[in-house]
C-alpha cells in the first residue's frame, strides 16, 4: 500500500548504549509498531510495576524523531502505543496515573501543557535527588477508574499532548 511504501522509507536505528555496542539495529523495513513491541513495550509495562524507564530519540533534523515517537492517525508512534499500553495495564485496577509534557529547546525549558500565551521558561532545580526538578511544571493526574476525572482513555491524553505541541508560541 501507499502507506506502507512510504513507511518503509525510512531507516531506523534503535540504539541501547551498552559499552559502545548496538543491541538493536532497524533497517528500512520495520514499522514503528515492530520497533515498539521489541524496544519500548516491555519498558511501558515495567513502569507500571514501579520501575522508572526512558524512551530517548536521537538524530539530525529531519531523521525521523517525531514520526517514530508521534506518528500519525494511520501509524501511531511510540508514544500513543506507550499511553495505549499503560491503560491497557491498569485497567480494572485503582492506579495514579501522572502526565507531563514539556519542551527543551535551546536551553529553554518549557510546559507544553500550560496555554502558550502563559508560558514561561521553567526553573531547573539542579539539587540531587530532588523528586521535582522543574519548578511549576504542570503534572496532570489522570485516573483509569475514578469517575470526577474526565479523563479515561488514552485517545484523550494523545490528543491533548498534540494540541500542546501544536499550539503555536
Ligand atoms: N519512517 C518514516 N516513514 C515515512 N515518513 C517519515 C518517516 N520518518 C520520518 N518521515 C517523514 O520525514 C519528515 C521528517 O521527519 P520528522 O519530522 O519526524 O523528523 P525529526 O527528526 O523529528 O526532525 P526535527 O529534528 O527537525 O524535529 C516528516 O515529514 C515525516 O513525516
Amino acid at each position: 500500500s501507499k502507506r506502507k511504501m512510504t513507511e518503509e522509507s525510512a531507516v531506523k536505528v534503535c540504539v541501547r548504549l551498552q559499552v559502545k555496542e548496538l543491541t538493536f539495529i532497524y533497517l528500512m523495513l520495520t514499522l514503528t509498531v515492530n520497533l515498539y513491541q521489541d524496544i519500548a513495550k516491555p519498558l511501558v509495562v515495567s513502569t507500571v510495576e514501579g520501575y522508572n524507564g526512558t524512551i530517548f530519540a536521537y538524530g539530525q533534523t529531519s531523521s525521523g524523531k517525531t514520526f517514530t515517537m508521534m506518528g500519525s492517525d494511520q501509524t501511531p508512534g511510540v508514544i500513543p502505543l506507550a499511553v495505549e499500553d499503560v491503560f491497557q495495564t491498569i485497567k480494572n485496577k485503582e492506579f495514579l496515573l501522572r502526565v507531563s509534557y514539556m519542551e527543551i529547546y535551546n536551553e529553554t525549558v518549557t510546559d507544553l501543557l500550560v496555554d502558550s500565551w502563559k508560558r514561561r521558561p521553567l526553573e531547573v532545580r539542579e539539587t540531587i535527588n530532588v523528586s521535582e526538578p522543574f519548578r511549576n511544571l504542570e503534572i496532570n493526574d489522570f485516573s483509569s477508574n475514578l469517575d470526577h476525572i474526565s479523563c479515561k482513555d488514552s485517545v484523550w491524553i494523545c490528543d491533548h499532548l498534540l494540541l500542546a505541541e501544536r499550539q503555536p508560541y
